[in-house]
């Protein structure tokens, strides 16, 4: 859907109006006693009232109906997706998912919402602490139904095939390498073009913000001015049956209303759902020598209480420049007090070159070792270091959590995607110890 118009800037006070209805927004006040066009006012509100001002978030939306007006709801069946940490033993194990297998649609037609399969996650959507990590393999799009999830934001990562998300707030087009976040509460549906697959992020409790950019400065990694946020749309239509999915406290839950939820006329806020383009990205690298932490590629964060430390982070490997003099240039061994998921738009991840493809995955644990495979230790320990373009066509990305994270049953078992294989990528790794080694002199 070409031509879709969009507002820009991250969090900013947003205000729309759908163009068949000018003046649509009340002036001066919320809450007229009578709102213009006949329109009822709702508020929805991302944060406690009393957050300070920097994190209180809340949008007036000006609808046909207000939201309450549906039957009650009543428990649906949630197929893969969970919030139970607990269904298969722990595993600490390094884990690598082939790309996980998009349903045919002249087999089976299965939707946004039915495609949901949950792969790991902790906390607990109830304390208000936690992540989940899904991915969504779909090849129909929503009919006369919508998705609301009460317990926390999605990002969402599209890997094939772009969506349509039809938001209370408009239309946002999504296409693989950009990324959208729809927060806790925003209905929305999803329109998909074929085989469609993508990863998403949830947290529980916090929303999404930029990095800190300390000594970097104003300005760099993902500018606030490339967000994009949807502008106002409405539809004023009867439905016989719509149908609203709410995830509540893990669960799936379903209710009818008589027309779409999409009637939102006119909104104003800073509590937006919004997308963002990775290629916008403003990479910062090392020009001298030494392998930097892969934070400098952090594109969003989702802050603990804790200092510094997050309840997850989005990180990205975007194409780049590799300089670095007298340097291991690939990441490093690693073992973190954070766990990585990593998963794969497109390319080749710089690290692994074989084995870990596009729309797979791969689950480094709380402390479980990690890093290059032997090819790539053994090529990078050799290569003659000029300046060389690294990842190019690639998009590689990591979803860090401060959380020990649990796989569910699905991610261990039922996808059947898990590659048995993979620690036999580092078992070539031999000993270049010398214990004769002298220092050359340079
Ligand atoms: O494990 C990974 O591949 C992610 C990663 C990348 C990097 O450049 C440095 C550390 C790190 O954990
Ligand atoms: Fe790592």
């Amino acid at each position: 859907m070409a031509g879709l118009k969009y507002l820009t800037g991250f969090g900013s006070e947003f205000a729309s109006e759908d163009p068949r209805c000018p003046g649509a927004l009340p002036e001066g006040q919320n809450n007229p006693q009578v709102c213009p066009y006949g329109l009822y006012a709702e508020q929805l509100s991302g944060s406690a009232f009393t957050c300070p001002r920097p994190t209180n978030k809340r949008s007036w939306l000006y609808r046909i109906l207000p939201s309450v007006r549906h039957k009650p709801f009543t428990p649906m069946k949630c197929e893969d997706l969970t919030e139970s940490w607990n269904e298969v033993e722990p595993d600490p194990n390094q884990l690598r998912w082939l790309p996980f297998t998009i349903p045919k649609a002249s087999e089976k037609k299965v939707d946004f919402v039915a495609g949901l399969h949950t792969v790991c996650g902790a906390g607990d959507s109830k304390s208000r602490n936690g992540i989940a990590i899904h991915v969504y393999a779909c090849n129909t799009s929503m009919i006369d139904s919508c998705f609301q999830n009460s317990d926390g934001d999605f990002l969402i990562v599209p890997q094939q095939g772009e969506i349509l998300i039809t938001t209370e707030f408009g239309k946002m087009m999504v296409e693989p390498n950009e990324i959208c976040v729809i927060q806790q509460g925003m209905r929305f549906t999803v329109d998909v073009f074929g085989e469609t697959r993508g990863y998403i992020l949830e947290v529980y409790g916090a929303h999404f913000e930029l990095p800190d950019l300390g000594p970097i400065g104003a300005n760099g990694l993902a500018n606030p001015r490339d967000f994009l946020v949807p502008v106002a749309w409405y539809e004023d239509r009867q439905v016989n049956g719509y149908t609203i999915v709410n995830k509540y406290q893990g669960k799936l839950f379903s209710c009818q209303q008589d027309f779409s939820p999409f009637n939102v006329v006119a909104w104003h806020g800073n509590y937006t759902p919004y997308k963002y383009n990775l290629e916008s990205f403003m990479v910062i690298n090392c020009v001298a020598f030494d392998h930097a932490d892969p934070s400098i590629f952090t594109v969003l964060t989702a802050k603990s209480t804790r200092p510094g430390v997050a309840i997850a982070d989005f990180v990205i490997f975007p194409p780049r420049w590799g300089v670095a003099d007298r340097t291991f240039r690939p990441p490093y061994y690693h073992r973190n007090c954070m766990s990585e998921f990593m998963g794969l738009i497109k390319g080749h991840y710089e690290a692994k070159e074989e084995g870990f493809q596009p729309g797979g995955g791969s689950l480094h644990s709380m402390m479980t070792p990690h890093g290059p495979d032997a090819e790539c230790f053994e090529k990078n320990s050799t290569a003659v270091l000029k300046p060389e373009r690294v990842a190019e066509g690639t998009m590689a990305f990591m979803f860090e959590s401060s959380f020990s994270m649990a796989v569910t049953k699905w991610g261990l078992e039922t996808c059947q995607r898990l590659d048995k294989s993979y620690y036999k990528c580092w078992e070539p790794l031999k000993s270049h110890f010398n214990p004769n080694w002298k220092p050359t002199n340079k």
